[in-house]
């Protein structure tokens, strides 16, 4: 059982400028993914946020060119065709570990002696560092970011933009930290007090929406969901009718404006991460959130800030 703690679960998200800085050094000084060479098809499982970063390097390599998909390690999975790529921070989740038995299977995670790197043809590091708040945060982080470098390994043959991408992450990341006595209490206050927390994101950074609501249920245990923007409107748009709905959106659908309309007519709290939307009751602005890409890197941080303060609460007021 891995022991869940507020305060380090903050000092973990205050480290990630400096993680990010070694997984830069590392990227920069060889490709993790040569040994894989260029398989027209590969197959993701993983569990939880593993899953989630997954599923979108899954969508950008499809549509690059290159078959692949994210499967739930839980699923009961066919021989496939390539590579099979096993992602687990902690390579001790059960379900990913049961995905690769009997398995030729590369490893992604940020436990070298783990079960599953022990078990693996070939390991790709994470490079995060110890979690010891006992919530993947870096890792989720820097899963996302190695999957960008398969990716580019895969359809350009080349990793070196994926160095240039964490650089600027990096950055981002020190801004949104750096500023947060500026942003978090009044993010804190907007987003406290109704019933649950709805993060919404487009199909291409979905694992924002996924991983946000994620650290709100897995830290200080509030009631959280994510969605796609889009499919929003067929699936959550009901609860704004009977919630005191706090929406956390992270802009880029071309259906923001669809969500929003149904928001602002239902008078529901939204708060906006990383782009200005019209009727949001707050917004977070951070360095380099004009670039796609630098924003699906960081924009969990602000949910991951909310739910550390939420839970270092909750710790203090519970016995
Ligand atoms: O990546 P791992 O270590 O397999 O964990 C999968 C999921 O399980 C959890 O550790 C919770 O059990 C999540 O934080 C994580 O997203």
């Amino acid at each position: 059982m891995i022991r869940l703690h507020p305060a380090l679960f903050l000092a973990d998200l205050e480290a990630k400028p400096a993680a990010l800085h070694t997984l830069a050094r590392h990227l920069a000084d060889a490709d993790p993914w040569a040994a894989l060479g260029h398989p027209g098809r590969v197959t993701f499982v993983g569990m939880g946020s593993s899953r989630y970063a997954a599923l979108v390097a899954a969508r950008r390599l499809r549509l690059r060119g290159v078959d692949a998909s994210a499967e739930y390690a839980s699923d009961v999975l066919p021989a496939l065709p390539g590579p099979l790529i096993a992602i687990s921070a902690s390579g001790t989740s059960r379900e990913t570990l049961d995905a690769v038995e009997g398995r030729d299977y590369v490893a992604v995670t940020n436990v070298l002696d783990s079960p599953l790197a022990r078990g693996a043809t070939t390991v790709v590091p994470m490079h995060a560092g110890p979690e010891t708040g006992g919530v993947a945060c870096r890792s989720f982080q820097h899963t996302l970011l190695l999957l960008d470098a398969l990716t580019r390994h895969l359809s350009e043959a080349k990793t070196e933009p994926t160095v240039r991408l964490i650089e600027r992450t990096a950055e981002a990341t020190a801004d949104l930290l750096e500023r947060r006595d500026a942003w978090l209490p009044r993010v804190d206050e907007l987003l406290d007090g109704g019933d649950g927390v709805y993060a919404l994101a487009p199909v291409d950074r979905i694992s924002s929406a996924l991983q946000s609501a994620l650290m709100v249920r897995e830290g200080p245990r509030r009631a959280a969901d994510g969605c796609e923007t889009g499919d929003w409107a067929h699936v959550d748009v009901y609860l704004t009718k009977t919630l005191r709905y706090r929406a956390l959106l992270f802009p880029g659908s071309r259906y923001d404006e669809q969500a929003l309309e149904w928001m602002r007519s239902r008078k529901s709290t939204v708060v906006s991460v990383g782009a200005d939307v019209p009727g949001a009751a707050g917004t977070v602005r951070f360095r380099h959130d004009d670039v796609p890409d630098v924003r699906l890197m960081t924009e969990t941080l602000v949910a991951e800030l909310v739910a550390a303060k939420w839970w270092e609460r909750v710790a203090q007021t519970s016995p």
